[in-house]
């Protein structure tokens, strides 16, 4: 798929990420072919230093639609805009290649769970996409560690693998991995499930710094203290068609 320029004209679009009529289905070959639609048409533009909240029931589709615009799940029609380094590309359809260059630079995404890496340290998890983009190790260690303690993982922890640490204190890792490098488009996949107080309260801050920072965020939040605290816009997913439709 081709890649657009940015127009340079007054009429150029402000947002940074831009759904077009996508659709997704699941088929589950090994039952009969059932088909699952989950997004059927569901367009949506998100802006600058704006916050997005996704709700809707469980099943709605949060977490797909997160999944698709990070280029995890393959979009079955309609685009996926996104601005990346002063160019307009489609996710939809984009290249491996260019998959890997969108989540280096322009996508940041934090998923439920940590992806643990046995016998790679806590920190070099953590500065890993900074490293990516070619920042100074040792700078990068710096800003690593300020983020480690902000989120209270005990600097005795932060040499050792994540392998062994608690699923809130793995969630910090994978926050503190999703907070270090500044993202235009920052994706946040229920990031505050298993913290306690003090730690959603620093989540809630670095959301805030990003969002200050022109970061777009979109999330999945379910407590509704979250909402009121940063969203700009919730969008509800549950108006989203999520039929099972059996081969005729
Ligand atoms: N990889 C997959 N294969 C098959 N079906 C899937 C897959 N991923 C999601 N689904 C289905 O798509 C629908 C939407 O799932 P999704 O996880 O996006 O919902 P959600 O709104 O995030 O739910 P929750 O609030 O429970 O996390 C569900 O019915 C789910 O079973």
């Amino acid at each position: 798929m081709k890649d657009l320029p940015m127009p340079n004209t007054p009429d150029t679009p402000s947002w940074i990420l831009n759904l077009e009529k996508i659709e997704k289905d699941f088929v589950f070959h090994h039952q009969q072919g059932t088909r699952m639609t989950v997004f059927n048409g569901f367009s949506h533009r998100f802006y600058p230093g704006n916050a997005a909240i996704l709700s809707g029931p469980s099943g709605s589709g949060k977490s797909t639609l997160l999944r698709m615009i990070y280029g995890t799940y393959k979009t079955e029609s309609g685009h996926i805009r996104v601005r990346h380094q002063g160019r307009q590309v489609d996710v939809a359809g984009a290249s491996p290649a260019l998959i890997y260059a969108l989540r280096r630079d322009t996508i940041g995404y934090v998923s439920q769970f940590l992806r643990v890496v046995p016998r790679v340290s806590a920190l070099d998890t953590v500065i890993e996409p900074l490293l990516a983009r070619g920042v100074a190790p040792e700078q990068a260690a710096d800003a690593g560690r300020t983020l480690l303690e902000r989120l209270h993982i005990p600097s005795t922890m932060w040499h050792l693998s994540a392998t062994t640490f608690s699923g809130g204190e793995q969630q910090r890792i994978n926050l503190a991995r999703g907070f270090i490098a500044p993202y235009p488009i920052l994706l946040l996949d229920e990031p505050t499930a298993s913290l306690d107080l003090k730690n959603r309260e620093t989540v809630i801050q670095l959301i805030m710094e990003a969002l200050k920072n022109n970061t777009c965020v979109i999330g999945v939040f379910h407590d509704p203290a979250d909402h009121r605290s940063f969203a700009d816009q919730v969008i509800d997913l549950s108006t989203q068609p999520c039929q099972e439709n059996l081969p005729s």
